[in-house]
């Protein structure tokens, strides 16, 4: 039976994540990446997929968890008849990223309760029963080229292809589990204190968090709720590399028992990009250098082959597959590895490109001639591409069409490139670049505007509408208070809001190749957020911001879309387009000049200030600069 999306807590290493379930079940654990094969898939199957549940042994009976205070450690605390227990979970930070670790911590609180630890160990997604064998310290199994270590000081005993402990906890006892992941060819590897561990990962991530620009914030919600989605997208980052990953989940569906199922394990240019705003608007500069040189590495070559997504590490073949082995989630089949969308055209990541180096760029991190001439390289592509249909931000399996947001922000590609030569003194073909930039603009407004209807619509020569048109003043393509912005906000009011919250476009109106329904698009709503703000509905804004607060699982975590009618979270967890939106808006929303105001370019982008400071606290590698 599973358990709704957002009963799950988020721990991760900025290698990779696990999903923990309130019931002290870790459903979900991909080792060595974000992207590697799952050892737990309880989470798109059943038990017999694998999972690894530590709760008491006759069931709590009451159970209430959070995060430790600036870090993704999730503490689970379960009340029994005999006394109270703490389940203390997280990953620890690794230099090494072949040897992964996960702890998780016993403590009791008070009387004497009796706890039961089962691991059910299936490597490959679920697929393949490891070779366990018993060691002095646990056991060891190992699968392929897959191996882990369990280490405890309980004893283990096997029942039904299952690892099980029962154990006694009282008042003050610490009992740790560790489960270490390394490939069979390298020498097992043990943590050693893991109380240790466990204040280094605190002291780690609550120093990072202390860059963090929260005092525009007065309301402590508010305040976690930034903070929260900060650490989140953090610990979706793959250190090594710099990437960021949509999500740490694959498959969780968009609709419950629909095909909408889709891994996101990967870094698409286009959320990364946003990450980064969202990471320079809290003052973290760091990041957004981290991120330029992935980019960079990662898109290197001819530039008529940069993708639209690649693996962590750069990897362009994410070839995708079904395991046909996996129900899924609520019987939501097909369950996908890999993202056939690597291969698709999607114009608006020039712009989102362009954009986030802007941004960069004016928050004064120095400047990279590397960087600048890779961006010509593109917008040399972008030339003729700009013309050709394309599969669009939504990434539409149905053909290619003509969208509207995919030629607004090939317009902003053109822009910021010419802002680049005139504000910042690079050299390029700017003459041809304002002719290009004046051409789409122009066409823009002819054939992707509905006059009689006073609104844009999503491609041309169709009349749906669609939610990424809320961006378009946010962008600068035009001023907030032009007409045709305001009627696009009005139109998407009254055509794509379910209970107050934005479709990203009406199934039944596009074509995206796929069947069946789905939920409300979170990040679209933080965008019609943002778009109030815009236009001075300041107090329409906040009201839409509490409420998309409220939607937060109790940890303060959002999955891609939200069922109104079931009230349910769907899609992939946590993910990192939603927690994009929550920042961006929280400081639209409190700033003088917030983002959007700075994305047109009207007003000042954050600043670098803080970038020494970034670097003082340890973040995990140097600052390149930004161009
Ligand atoms: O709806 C179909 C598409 O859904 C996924 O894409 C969505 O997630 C991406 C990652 O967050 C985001 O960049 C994109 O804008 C979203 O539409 C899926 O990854 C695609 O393969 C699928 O076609």
């Amino acid at each position: 039976m599973s358990k709704p999306i957002e009963d799950y807590g988020f721990i991760g290493n900025m290698l990779s994540g696990a999903l923990v379930a309130q019931d002290g079940s870790m459903d979900w654990l991909c080792l060595p990446r974000f992207d590697s094969d799952a050892c737990f898939a309880a989470l798109l199957g059943t038990r017999e997929h694998g999972y690894w549940r530590i709760s008491p042994a006759g069931g709590p009976q009451r159970s209430s968890r959070r995060y430790l205070p600036h870090a993704p450690i999730l503490e689970t605390t379960f009340e029994t008849r005999d006394g109270t227990a703490v389940l203390v979970d997280f990953m620890p930070l690794s230099d090494d990223p072949e040897k992964v670790d996960v702890i998780r911590l016993v403590r009791g609180v008070s009387g004497r309760v009796t706890m039961r630890m089962e691991m059910a160990l299936r490597f490959g997604y679920g697929k393949t029963i490891p070779w366990v064998r018993r060691r002095d310290y646990g056991i060891h199994a190992v699968a392929g080229p897959d191996a882990v270590e369990l280490v405890t000081r309980v004893p283990l005993h096997g029942e039904d292809m299952c690892t099980i402990a029962e154990f006694d906890v009282r008042e003050g006892d610490v009992v740790p589990f560790t489960l270490a992941y390394h490939p069979l060819h390298r020498e097992p590897h043990f943590i050693g204190d893991a109380q240790m561990r466990l204040e280094h990962t605190e002291t780690w991530w609550r120093d990072w968090v202390r860059i963090c620009r929260l005092s525009e914030f007065e309301s402590p919600v508010w305040k976690d709720a930034v903070e929260r989605s900060l650490v989140t997208l953090k610990a979706l980052s793959y250190q090594p590399s710099g990437a960021i990953v949509a999500a740490p989940t694959t498959s969780l569906p968009e609709e419950i028992g629909g095909m909408r199922n889709w891994d996101y394990r990967y870094c698409w240019i286009r959320d990364a990009a946003l990450t980064l705003y969202a990471f320079m608007n809290a003052g973290y500069f760091d990041e957004a250098g981290a991120f330029r040189e992935w980019l960079l590495r990662a898109a290197a070559g001819a530039p008529n082959q940069m993708q639209i997504m690649y693996g962590v590490d750069g990897e362009r073949r994410l070839t995708e597959i079904e395991l046909t082995w996996l129900p899924g989630y609520e019987n939501s089949v097909p369950v996908r590895i890999g993202n056939g969308a690597c291969d698709q055209i999607q114009i608006d990541v020039f712009g989102e490109l362009m954009d986030a180096l802007h941004t960069a760029r004016k928050s004064q991190l120095g400047p990279n001639q590397d960087a600048w001439r890779f961006q010509q390289t593109l917008l040399s592509r972008l030339e003729g591409l700009w013309r050709e249909p394309d599969e669009g931000i939504w990434e539409v399996r149905g053909g290619r069409k003509h969208f509207v947001h995919s030629k607004v922000m090939a317009w902003v590609a053109f822009d910021r490139a010419i802002k680049a030569v005139e504000q910042s003194g690079f050299s390029g073909p700017v003459e041809t670049w304002r002719a290009l930039r004046e051409e789409i603009h122009r066409e823009v407004l002819v054939r992707g505007y509905d006059k009689g209807r006073n609104t844009f619509v999503q491609h041309y020569d169709g009349t749906a509408l669609d939610a990424s048109l809320l961006l378009i003043a946010e962008v600068g393509f035009l001023p907030p208070e032009d007409y045709r912005f305001r009627g696009t906000v009005e139109a998407i009011e009254r055509e794509l809001l379910e209970d107050g919250l934005v479709l990203r476009y009406r199934v039944e109106e596009t074509e995206d190749g796929l069947t069946g329904e789905e939920g409300t698009f979170l990040v679209c709503s933080f965008w019609l957020a943002d778009a109030y703000t815009m236009i001075g509905r300041t107090g329409d804004a906040e009201a839409l911001f509490e409420r998309l607060l409220s939607l937060r699982n109790d940890l303060g975590l959002l999955a891609e879309e939200y069922h109104p009618r079931l009230r349910r979270q769907l899609g992939n967890f946590p993910q990192a387009f939603s927690h994009i939106g929550l920042i961006n808006t929280a400081y639209n929303l409190r700033r003088v000049s917030g983002p959007a105001q700075q994305r047109a370019d009207l007003g000042e982008p954050p600043r670098a200030d803080d970038a020494s400071r970034n670097r003082a606290a340890g973040a995990p590698r140097d600052e390149p600069s930004l161009d």
